[in-house]
């Protein structure tokens, strides 16, 4: 492990200073980094998504990240929400401690491979200390998240028990642990890794997905989306599959097996949230909706019946939105459930009143007041679905009053370095 002396003012300043250095040339440190590591270490593609690789997510994240850490080295606080996010999916993905050695040997590397003399020995170590200092609260959460798994510290065998079509474009897996033993509870809204070998890249590959039902100790379900990259230079080649979710739709089937995490993540609606009176709204697009359907079958089997909920969903058709029915039904069931569906592209079949409420995509202004229980002090809303609507979502509640500590989002990266 690296040095954890912690950074003195000098170095501080020095990396406050190296933020417009990352606004010039973040991108290509990170894209250098993922380069140079996976060249030296190509048993870490497993570890790292190769299709966010190809499209430049994942260097433009880790750039976005750095970013973010010199801009708040001096107040770290700001960056515990993103550091929390980090950590569970570290977890998820069973990161070690050692993993810390190789990334920050690789990335100050890439530092000086591309600043070259400018990286002055005092700036190289800076940054080392820098590095270091983050990676030690990081392995100290991860530990913890370990410490609270119960014996459950790598990737577990399962079986796909059933295997359930939800939509066009939607398809459900019930997973079972091989070994048979009773399964954890989860937080309503979190997700497990699921891994697998993707004979297109003659490697394993792992992704996270959200839970899309109720805690049950026989199974976990995910609902996936079945995903193709488009390349953004030429949009209608469609070049690299998303690797997992083809895998699943197309290969995988019931009595199959693959690898799956305990669950993780930082966004839920959290067990004492689940008794209380107050209305929750859950508001998502496309496949963004299987956390919020977890969160709606537990809240719909555990809670006050006279507990008031909303589920708002946009669709691009109806064909390709889950779960209609079964809202429907639990609709029969649960009189104080409401739901608004939206489709922002209806197809020549589908009906308003009948498959959508809404033609064009979420708008909270389309729904009363009232059943937003805007005037409710204590309402929750809980987002899920593409950046910008859920941020979209996010300022037009706040614009109607609603607190910021009543909202939650899975907000994943940094949305990368400024332009
Ligand atoms: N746990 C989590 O964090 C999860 C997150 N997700 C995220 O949810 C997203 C769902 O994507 P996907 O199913 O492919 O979505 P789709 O492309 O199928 O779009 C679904 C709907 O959302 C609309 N939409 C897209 N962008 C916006 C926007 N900026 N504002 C308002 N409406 C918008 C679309 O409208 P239009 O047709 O006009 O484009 C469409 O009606 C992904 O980004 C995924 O990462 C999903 C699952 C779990």
């Amino acid at each position: 492990m690296g040095s954890i002396a912690p950074m003195t003012a000098d170095q501080i300043a020095l990396i406050k200073a190296t933020v417009p250095v990352l606004v010039e040339h973040g991108n290509t440190i990170t894209t250098v980094f993922y380069r140079n590591m996976l060249e030296a270490h190509p048993e870490l593609n497993t570890v790292f998504n190769t299709s966010n690789q190809v499209n430049g997510h994942q260097p433009r994240a880790l750039a976005g990240a750095l970013y973010a850490y010199a801009s708040h080295i001096d107040d770290l606080s700001a960056l515990s929400a993103a550091v929390e996010l980090i950590c569970n999916k570290h977890a998820s993905l069973y990161i070690k401690p050692e993993d810390y050695n190789i990334v920050g040997k690789y990335l100050l590397e890439a530092m000086g491979e591309v600043l070259g003399a400018a990286l002055t020995p005092e700036i190289h170590d800076a940054w080392g200390a820098a590095y270091w200092q983050l990676a030690d609260i990081m392995i100290g959460r991860e530990k913890q998240l370990y410490e609270q798994s119960e014996g459950w510290t790598d990737w577990r065998d399962f079986k796909i028990v059933d295997k359930v079509k939800e939509s066009d474009e939607i398809t459900s897996f019930y997973l079972a642990p091989v070994d048979g033993k009773p399964l954890p509870a989860f937080q309503p809204g979190q997700y497990i890794s699921v891994q697998t070998y993707v004979p297109a890249l003659k490697y394993s590959q792992a992704r996270q997905y959200s839970l899309s039902d109720k805690p049950r100790s026989e199974y976990y379900r995910i609902s996936v989306k079945k995903e193709t990259f488009v390349n953004s230079a030429d949009p209608a080649a469609v070049t690299q599959p998303g690797h997992i979710s083809n895998v699943l739709h197309d290969t995988l089937n019931k009595g199959d097996t693959l690898q799956v995490s305990h669950p993780y993540g930082d966004f839920f609606l959290s067990a004492t949230e689940t008794d209380t009176a107050h209305p929750v709204v859950l508001i998502s697009a496309g496949v963004g909706l299987t956390p919020l359907t977890s969160i709606l079958n537990t809240l719909t089997s555990n809670c006050p019946s006279n507990r008031k909920l909303h589920f708002v969903h946009g669709a691009r058709k109806s064909g390709a939105r889950a779960f209609s029915e079964h809202i429907a039904s639990l609709m029969k069931e649960y009189p104080n459930l409401n739901a608004t569906f939206f489709t922002s592209h209806p197809s020549a079949e589908d009906k308003e009143g009948v498959d959508y409420h809404h033609a064009g995509r979420v708008n909270l202004q389309k729904i009363d007041k009232k059943d937003l229980f805007l005037d409710d002090a204590k309402a929750q809303y809980f987002i899920c679905g593409p950046e910008k609507f859920m941020t979209d979502m996010e300022s037009h509640l706040k614009g109607q009053g609603v607190s910021t500590d009543r909202i939650k989002m899975e907000l994943f990266g940094t949305g990368g370095v400024p332009h």
